[in-house]
């Protein structure tokens, strides 16, 4: 049912964290709540709760969303959402990849290569960078972009990092949209080209997808509808995350 005919493209430069004031949802004062009272006596219940607060450290094991999703999908877009109302570290593989091309080392210049073909980064570059970014951001509460794009990332993920995702968000988005998607993106990546985009859709057909149907045959993955504009899908990931214990 998850499978679509995927047909075609895009590499961009960090992520834009831009939101728009229309992005917040109905759910999201409900959810602010907690994070309302007054600064000292959250420091004081954090002492008290198994897990500390995403800027009061986090010695306890964090809440982790993996979200995928089709290339233009919108995971990106929702994520920067998502961090904003629900106070997640957004951490996106696709643009710890690309932080590491920037740097100029040499795994860099391995990472370009395969990214142009629309290729998968080896799974201990690409566990060891969302690894060490988890750690760095010490948040209690995580959203995992763009990753595990196969078997072999997600069994490297749970080995290396010992954990399971809470749930995984998948957002569902026909071939058509996402190719108008990213072919409108412009945003001067080095996989926004048509043979790219068409190896990208490949490879997440036959490689990305089956990790969503062993994590929904685990019970973890939440679908939501990917089309519409970015702030009705938001409606949809509000409802999801205001109904999660985190
Ligand atoms: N619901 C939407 N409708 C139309 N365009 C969207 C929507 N969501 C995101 N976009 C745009 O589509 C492109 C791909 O979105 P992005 O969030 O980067 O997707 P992904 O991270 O899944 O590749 C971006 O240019 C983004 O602004
Ligand atoms: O865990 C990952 C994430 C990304 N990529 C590579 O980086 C590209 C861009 O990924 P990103 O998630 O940024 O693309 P998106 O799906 O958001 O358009 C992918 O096509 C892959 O080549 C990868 O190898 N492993
Ligand atoms: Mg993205």
């Amino acid at each position: 049912m998850w499978r679509r005919r995927l047909g075609a493209f895009l590499l961009r430069s960090p992520p834009s964290s831009s939101s728009t004031a229309a992005s917040s949802c109905q759910h999201r004062r409900h959810h602010l709540l907690p994070r309302e009272e007054p600064p000292a006596l959250n420091r004081l219940a954090r002492l008290f709760t198994s897990q500390a607060g995403s800027d009061g450290g986090n010695s306890q094991k964090p809440f982790i969303a993996f979200v995928l999703g089709g290339p233009g999908s919108g995971k990106g877009t929702q994520c920067t959402k998502i961090a904003l109302d629900f106070g997640f570290a957004h951490l996106s593989a696709g643009d710890l990849l690309r932080h590491e091309i920037a740097s100029g080392s040499e795994k860099g210049e391995l990472i370009v290569d395969i990214i142009k073909e629309g290729r998968i980064v080896p799974s201990e570059i690409t566990v060891e960078l969302i690894r060490k970014a988890m750690e760095a951001s010490n948040a209690n509460k995580v959203l995992i972009d763009g990753f595990p794009r196969c078997e072999e990332n997600r069994i490297a993920f749970e080995r290396i990092v010992g954990r399971e995702p809470d749930i995984v968000v998948f957002f569902d988005c026909p071939e058509d949209e996402m190719v108008k998607r990213l072919l409108g993106r412009n945003q001067g990546r080095v996989d926004d080209n048509i043979e790219t985009i068409k190896k990208r859709l490949k490879v997440f057909e036959s490689l990305n997808i089956p990790v969503i149907d062993y994590y929904s045959s685990r019970g973890k993955v939440r679908k939501i509808n990917a089309t519409g504009t970015a702030d009705e899908i938001f409606e949809a990931v509000c409802k999801l995350f205001s109904s999660l214990r985190f």
